[in-house]
């Protein structure tokens, strides 16, 4: 199986503690979204999985063992540090990396072309990397990540920098390898691109996981949600059912803050009772709610 796992892994760096006991599996054709404010563990937990870092305690097993050079060319790494070369040209930068992670040079070449094509910049082949714009200049890194087709992709903050046609185009690529049954691992500050693209997702906070399930659990579990009600009869009584924590009232109709399904339940039965029910809705906390919650205002 093409998993990757994570059991109880630490890291300090002198008294420090940059990761906590982080613990988390990411399966075949997942992409698993890592989020947390700035410092929080994130680069450190990435470098550790690649082996460029050595955990202090806990275990990191991909396909059930450690990662070593020997399985470097099933990885795609992309750095938050961009780092290529500004003088060398793009292509011959390409067929190095490509030739690095294994690909015999005229697969490479076959690959560079295609991912120019897919990635909208094949007019940038023979240019230098300093002569490219910063967004372009990421998307070179992002195709140096793909190209050799990787079972494994750890993207640090692949988002950043783009300019939205190209987040959607990047969005495409990486759905395409999560499809093809790869496994996928990034992190973001972004919660709108967590919530449309991952399954699975860690909030991690100095360090310690703060957050961690599938996007239906950690919202079910935050356990705060929104019930809006309309009706052309007066449900101002509703507040009085029980669970009910707090309501506002406004020419659309009311919103109710609840724990869980069951008072919502309650509302509907309710309103029900005084007259016909023109709209009725359970609205779930977003990410960003969950996050700002969790991690606190002060990163927010
Ligand atoms: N080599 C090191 N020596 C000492 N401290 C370090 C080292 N590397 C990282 N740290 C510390 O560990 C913490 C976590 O850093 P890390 O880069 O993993 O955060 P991050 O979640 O990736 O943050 P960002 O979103 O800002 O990139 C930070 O407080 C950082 O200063």
């Amino acid at each position: 199986m093409m998993t990757l796992q994570l059991e109880h892994v630490t890291k300090r760096f002198g008294d420090f503690t940059a990761v906590d006991d982080l613990s988390l599996t990411v399966g075949e054709g997942t992409m698993y979204g890592f989020l947390g404010a700035n410092g929080a563990g994130k680069t450190t937990t990435f470098r550790m999985i690649l082996g460029l870092l050595t955990p202090t305690g806990g275990t990191i097993r991909w396909k059930g063992k450690p990662i070593t050079y020997s399985t470097s060319h099933e990885i795609g790494y992309l750095p938050e540090e961009r780092g290529l070369y500004p003088k060398m040209k793009v292509e011959d930068q390409l067929s190095f990396l490509g030739e690095l992670r294994g690909m015999k040079k005229n697969d490479a070449k076959a690959a560079i072309r295609k991912w120019l094509e897919r990635f909208e910049v094949p007019q940038y082949q023979s240019k230098k990397v300093e002569e490219l714009s910063k967004g372009n200049q990421q998307k070179i890194q992002v195709i140096a990540s793909l190209m050799h087709n990787p079972e494994l992709l750890i993207l640090d903050e692949p988002f950043s920098g783009l300019d939205p046609v190209n987040v959607e185009m990047l969005k495409g690529a990486v759905k395409e390898f999560r499809d093809a049954g790869a496994t996928i691992v990034f992190s973001s500050h972004r919660m709108d691109h967590v919530e449309e693209l991952c399954e699975q997702l860690s909030i991690i906070d100095h360090g310690k996981q703060v957050v961690k399930g599938s996007l239906r659990e950690v919202k079910r579990s935050f356990g705060r949600q929104n019930v809006r009600i309309r009706s052309d009869y007066d449900i101002t009584g509703l507040q009085a059912v029980s669970g009910v924590r707090n309501s506002s009232y406004a020419l659309d109709g009311a919103v109710f803050q609840v724990a869980d399904d069951e008072t919502a339940d309650r509302l509907l039965q309710e309103a029900l009772k005084s007259g016909p029910v023109r709209h009725f809705s359970i609205e779930e906390p977003s990410l960003q709610d969950i996050f700002i919650a969790k991690v606190g205002a002060e990163h927010a």
